[in-house]
This record gives structure tokens, C-alpha cells and sequence, in this order.
């Protein structure tokens, strides 16, 4: 049976991450082996002609599921018809640029193309924003786009997932497939908190596996939670590969499901579970399936998770205020 290509759109998609990420999308990756998509791809007018370039590449391939590639400087455009849409295009901080300054600079982006998602997008488009402060940008976007469902509008903390995932894995000489239940909770900064209390190794709780509280406080927890700034140290330049990686996956578990017995960590509008004030976009541990993401529930949350997730909190509802006071949302 022929199925109807998907429209996945993409901002940003001249710059690294896009360029890790498009032909893994053209290749079936990110929502299946058999599902067809067409590209559109959203860059600033300087950037056009290297989004030429990518696409002349992705022609190339002659990715069998690939069945078109557009590129525009408009999101008008970009967004017509979107069923996916990935946000990782942004303004990153540059020198002397004070936090409320990188804020209004990502409104001045995330606004507009949530307003044209508001006004373009297919009924079922599900958004996930990667550019950073990407919990915040994703509220931008959502307060932009009143006609679409608010839970339509995630974050990234996949990435965050993934290198947790692998911290763990070393520490107890296991394989990341052996490690269930993990969870990402908070702001993609360096205030989120990985959370292996109720994760599992091989069957058994990690935190007694580990039995070493201090290395969760002191090594694991900062290990994670600064990797991001480790990268850029390390490499000269952000992580590109992984975040592609961690957006491939964090949609594919949205419109695939999770595992049976196992979840993912989102950035997704808070309904109030756990203490997180209603409407703040911040990670949680989910399930998915059929295309929809439920918050897992009733975990007990220890003294030592409590501070942590509470510090996260605080930091993104200052975020929230940031952009309020400035009219972005
Ligand atoms: N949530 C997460 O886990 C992660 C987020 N990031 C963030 O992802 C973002 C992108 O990273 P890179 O690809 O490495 O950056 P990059 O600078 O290589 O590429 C960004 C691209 O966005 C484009 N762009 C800027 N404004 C735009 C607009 N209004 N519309 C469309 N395109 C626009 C630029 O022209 C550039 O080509 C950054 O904000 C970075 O901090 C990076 C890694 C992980
Ligand atoms: O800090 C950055 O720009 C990159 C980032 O978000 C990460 O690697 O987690």
C-alpha cells in the first residue's frame, strides 16, 4: 500500500545539527522504515544557498523514501502542511550577551514560526524545539500558536537521556540496554536532574546497584548535567551528532511508543504532577503511544530528587517570567 509522505520541516538545517540530522530523517529514521516524507527546510536568506548544497547531497542519496525537499527563508512556507516540525535553528550566546538579551533574541525566531505553525500546519503537527534555551523557546512557540494543542509543543532532554544512560551503564559495568526507566527532570541546563532512583540494571534498582551517593551527587549528576559545555570544550564546536541522534529518537518514541516496561524523558507542558506549576515546559519521565504521551505517575520522590527537580523548577519558571515581562508570551 502506498502511504501518503509525511511533511517533516526543519529550521536551522544549514547549520551542524541539520546537517547530522536530515539524512537520517531522508533515510526512514525518524518515524519508520516505511513511511515516506517529504523535506522543508527553513533557513535565514544567508543561509539559503548552503541549504542548496545539503539538498543537492540529499538528492544524491536517492533516499527510496525521500519524495521532495523545499527550502524557503519563510516559515509561512516552511510550515504549510507540516506534520513534524523540528525547531533547531536559533541565536546562540555570544560574547557579552546577558541572558534576557539571548531570551528576546529567541523570541524574535520562535514567535514568528509559532505563529506561522498556528496558521500552516497539518492538524496532527507535533513540534519538538532543539535550539536553546530550548524548554523556553517551546513555550514561545506554544503561546504563538493558540489553535494547537498545547501538548503538541515539546522540548528536548533527550540527548540529556542518553548520556545518563551511558554514565550509568559504565559506572556499573552494564550495557545501556540493560538500564530501564531512567528519567531526565527539569530545564535542558545545567540545573536538570537525572534521576536513576527508580531506573533499573538488568532488573535491579540503580541506586542500589550503585550504592555510592556521592558519586551520583558529585560525578554522575555534573557529568550529565555539563556535558553539553564538556563537548564544546573538547570538540571547539557544540554536539551536533548526538542532538541529532537524541531528536531522532525523541520523535520516534513520540509517533512509534515506548517499550513495555520502560519510558523516555520529554520536555513537555507541565499539568501540574510532581509539583511542577501547570503550563511550564519541563522534563518528565513518559510513556508513549499512538502518537500521545502520558506523564508516569506516582513515583516517590526522595528528599534528595525533591531539591533537585525544585532547582530546575525555579530556574525555568524565572525563564517564564523573563519572557512574560517581555512580551513573548
Ligand atoms: N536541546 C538540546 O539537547 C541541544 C540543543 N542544541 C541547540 O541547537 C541549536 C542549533 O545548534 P547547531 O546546529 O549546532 O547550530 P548552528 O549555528 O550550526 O546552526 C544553526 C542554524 O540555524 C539557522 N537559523 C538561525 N536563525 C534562524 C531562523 N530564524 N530560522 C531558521 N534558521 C535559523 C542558522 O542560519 C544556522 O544555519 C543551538 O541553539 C544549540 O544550542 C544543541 C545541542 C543539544
Ligand atoms: O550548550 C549547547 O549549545 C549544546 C547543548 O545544549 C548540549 O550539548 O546539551
Amino acid at each position: 500500500m502506498t502511504r501518503t509522505p509525511v511533511n517533516v520541516t526543519v529550521t536551522g538545517a544549514a547549520g551542524q545539527i541539520g546537517y547530522a540530522l536530515l539524512f537520517r530523517i531522508a533515510s526512514g529514521q525518524l518515524l519508520g522504515p516505511d513511511v515516506p516524507v517529504k523535506l522543508r527546510l527553513l533557513e535565514i536568506t544567508p543561509a539559503l544557498k548552503a541549504a542548496e548544497g545539503t539538498a543537492m547531497e540529499l538528492d544524491d542519496c536517492a533516499f527510496p523514501l525521500l519524495q521532495g525537499i523545499e527550502i524557503s527563508d519563510d516559515p509561512n512556507v516552511a510550515f504549510d502542511g507540516a506534520n513534524v516540525a523540528l525547531l533547531v535553528g536559533a541565536r546562540p550566546r555570544t560574547k557579552g550577551m546577558e541572558r534576557g538579551d539571548l531570551l528576546e533574541a529567541n523570541g524574535g525566531i520562535f514567535k514568528p514560526q509559532g505563529q506561522a505553525i498556528n496558521a500552516h500546519a497539518a492538524d496532527d503537527i507535533k513540534v519538538l524545539v532543539v535550539g536553546n534555551p530550548a524548554n523556553t523557546n517551546a513555550l514561545i512557540a506554544q503561546a504563538a500558536a493558540p489553535d494547537v494543542p498545547a501538548e503538541r509543543f515539546t522540548a528536548m532532554t533527550r540527548l540529556d537521556h542518553n548520556r545518563a544512560l551511558t554514565q550509568l551503564a559504565k559506572k556499573t559495568g552494564s550495557t545501556v540496554a540493560d538500564i530501564k526507566r531512567l528519567t531526565i527532570w527539569g530545564n535542558h541546563s545545567a540545573t536538570q536532574y537525572p534521576d536513576i532512583f527508580h531506573a533499573t540494571v538488568a532488573g535491579k534498582n540503580a541506586a542500589e546497584v550503585v550504592n555510592d551517593e556521592k558519586w551520583l551527587a558529585e560525578d554522575f549528576i555534573p557529568t550529565v548535567a555539563k556535558r553539553g559545555a564538556a563537548i564544546i570544550e573538547a570538540r571547539g564546536a557544540s554536539s551536533a551528532a548526538s542532538a541529532a541522534n537524541a531528536a531522532i529518537d525523541h520523535v520516534y518514541s513520540w509517533v512509534n511508543g515506548t517499550a513495555d516496561g520502560d519510558w523516555v524523558s520529554m520536555g513537555i507542558p507541565s499539568d501540574g504532577s510532581y509539583g511542577v506549576p501547570e503550563g511550564l515546559i519541563s522534563s518528565f519521565p513518559v510513556t508513549t503511544k499512538d502518537g500521545k504521551y502520558d506523564i508516569v505517575q506516582g513515583l516517590d520522590i526522595n528528599e534528595f530528587s525533591r531539591a533537585r527537580i525544585d532547582a530546575s523548577v525555579k530556574e525555568l519558571e524565572e525563564e517564564r517570567e523573563a519572557v512574560r515581562g517581555l512580551g513573548l508570551i
